[in-house]
């Protein structure tokens, strides 16, 4: 993969002066930057590198991406690469086992957009409705936000030719992508054959296929999911390697790699720099403009708090002087949670392929000559749904009456089709359900007033029992997707996963609690909302709160966990708010 940065563009460390300052070179990061730079001097402090010189092929190859990243294991006893991952590990989870788990998090150019498993989903048109009356302002909706998806990206049809799976067509809305740029956004040039059945499955149990996809607003049904990808070369597409390179060659961006921002610096209430530390070299790049943070959704609610905004019994707690007093910084933390139900199938899956010295060599020419085989394998097949009434009435009264406040178009439970090796080498199916609607809530504070000390995380996994009570909803209606037909003629045999022995509701909770994991989309840290809101941290033009010359854009300041995936809304909103600078909007 060339690096298209030029040496000019890295900066040296020492004091400098730049109309903006972006604090994290993520996903939403070097998007805003990409675009700010289209118009004024901007500097990006990125506390990694390149992935793919310090990581290799491992956060490149898309089915490397599924299985070949080490750093998303969330055992306590995760595989260490401090070169790309933030290391983190939550606090004990009290709902959940006691478990403390590792939560990765880039730390690269590209941040999460470097480690993720590439799907690209756009939410319901429903939870944009939601997004646009918590935070007062209509142009929040689907509609409305629409040409900020559709600039953020360049769509390229399938290659049916390469896909070669007749089951597995792609279908999806050409309107709601349009001739944008930089992210390209695609499918993978291979169809898992497990996969292939599980979809089946799906389809036969009532998720029909949605004609649309994921990218109309429309979120229920089924649909073979676009990824973030580089369709000639199938190989993982990023923030870096999108809007860095579309930045490429442009000397107004400027970017400090292997810099940790440690503080923002405020005259008063007016943010006015940053104090970086690149090597152990402490200098400050001042902002004459704007100071833009989006340091992820752990770190940029540390970031105001070491730097002094944030709730005041904790910035006192640790002798930080307030800045402003802003109690939602850290709050408001959605981590959505999912389950598998899985069983040893007699059909084979990529990882299989690849696993095995006999067909390996063939599939490694497929990737290098073709850009296609499983190693250019990444996201697959995905259903949305409402619970069926027949399920909903097994729910307690209290999620019930949680869920009934929804719009009625939104998804409650999302189903993964997928497939992966045992540890003894056979080919696993499985198939996750996940809550679609976070209603626990965690937390994010500091541990002391350094921003290198990691952030404390409490996840809050089932601190509201409707969520167990939904997934436990899922694994039933997974049962019935392993008991049709499509899914029988590949099953070896009784359910592995959780188990035949787990059965009634009891049991089910018991084993949604002790095996539930992230599936990395928390959000809300941050929150956008209106002026005196509990949980609001920024305003609508993710201004925050009580400060001037400071924003926040990434996905903290999403005010809701929104069904579907995240990166899409990502890029979008680091799209809009950069729309609204460039246009002179709201500069405190
Ligand atoms: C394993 C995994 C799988 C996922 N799968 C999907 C998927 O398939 N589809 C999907 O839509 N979403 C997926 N996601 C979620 C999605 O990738 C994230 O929601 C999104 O990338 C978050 O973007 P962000 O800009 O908020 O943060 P990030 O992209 O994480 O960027 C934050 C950046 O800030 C930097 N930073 C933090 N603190 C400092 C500091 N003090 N100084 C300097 N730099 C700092 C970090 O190093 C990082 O580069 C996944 C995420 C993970 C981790």
């Amino acid at each position: 993969v060339p690096l298209r940065i030029r040496a000019d563009q890295v900066g040296t460390p020492g004091d400098a002066t730049f109309d903006y300052v972006v604090i994290g070179g993520g996903t939403a990061g070097l998007t805003i930057a990409a675009r700010l730079s289209e118009f004024a001097s901007v500097a990006v402090i990125e506390a990694g590198g390149y992935y793919q010189t310090d990581y290799g092929n491992a956060s490149v190859v898309p089915l490397l991406s599924l299985t070949g990243i080490d750093v998303i294991d969330p055992s306590e006893t995760f595989p260490h690469r401090p070169e790309i991952d933030w290391e983190l590990v939550t606090q004990p989870q009290t709902n959940a086992g006691g478990r403390k788990v590792h939560y990765a998090q880039g730390k690269t150019l590209g941040g999460s957009s470097a480690l993720n498993t590439m799907s690209y989903v756009r939410s319901s048109a429903s939870a944009y409705q939601r997004w646009a009356d918590l935070v007062g302002d209509n142009s929040y909706t689907f509609d409305n936000l629409l040409p900020y998806f559709k600039k953020s990206v360049r769509l390229t049809p399938p290659n049916l030719t390469k896909r070669n799976a007749v089951n597995a067509t792609p279908e999806y809305d050409t309107n709601s992508f349009g001739a944008g740029s930089p992210l390209d956004v695609s499918w993978n040039n291979w169809v898992d054959p497990t996969i292939t059945w599980l979809a089946k499955s799906l389809q036969s149990i009532g998720l029909a296929i949605n004609p649309k996809g994921w990218s109309s607003g429309q979120l229920n049904g089924g649909s073979w999911v676009p990824s973030t990808i580089d369709p000639a070369h199938a190989t993982r597409e990023s923030s870096q390697t999108s809007f860095l390179d579309y930045a490429a060659g442009n000397t107004r961006l400027v970017v400090y790699p292997h810099s940790m921002a440690s503080k923002i610096l405020f005259k008063g209430t007016t943010a006015t720099g940053v104090s970086v530390n690149t090597a152990g070299t402490t200098y400050t790049l001042s902002a004459s403009k704007e100071i833009i943070v989006s340091a992820g959704v752990f770190h940029s609610p540390q970031l105001l708090m070491v730097s002094g905004v944030g709730p005041k019994a904790t910035l006192e707690s640790k002798s930080i002087a307030v800045v402003a007093d802003l109690p939602g910084v850290g709050q408001n933390l959605r981590d959505p949670v999912s389950v598998n139900v899985a069983h040893f199938v007699s059909t084979t899956n990529a990882q299989g392929v690849v696993a095995n010295p006999v067909t390996q060599p063939e599939a490694l020419r497929q990737y290098q000559e073709d850009a296609a085989g499983p190693y250019s394998s990444a996201a697959g097949y995905i259903s949305y749904e409402r619970l069926t009434n027949e399920l909903r009435s097994t729910l307690l009264d209290t999620t019930r009456a949680a869920l009934a406040k929804l719009p009625s178009d939104s998804p409650e439970v999302q189903f993964i089709a997928g497939t992966f090796l045992w540890t003894n080498g056979s080919a696993m199916g499985s198939m996750s359900a996940t809550i679609c609607n976070t209603f626990s809530r965690g937390s994010v504070t500091i541990s002391s007033s350094n921003a290198s000390d990691a952030p404390v995380i409490d996840l809050g996994w089932f601190s509201d029992p409707a969520d167990g009570d939904v997934l436990v909803a899922g694994i039933k209606r997974l049962r019935q997707a392993w008991a049709s037909d499509p899914a029988q003629s590949i099953s070896l045999g009784a359910e592995v996963i959780p188990g035949d022995s787990v059965s009634t509701d009891e049991q089910l909770l018991a084993f949604v609690k002790a095996n539930a994991n992230m599936i990395w989309h928390p959000s809300s840290t941050c929150s956008m909302g209106k002026q005196g809101d509990a949980d609001a941290v920024v305003d609508s033009q993710a201004r925050v709160f009580g400060v001037q010359r400071l924003r926040v854009v990434d996905i903290s300041i999403f005010p809701l966990s929104i069904p579907g995936h995240p990166q899409a809304s990502v890029y979008m909103v680091a799209e809009k708010i950069a729309d609204i600078i460039k246009k002179g909007g709201g500069v405190q």
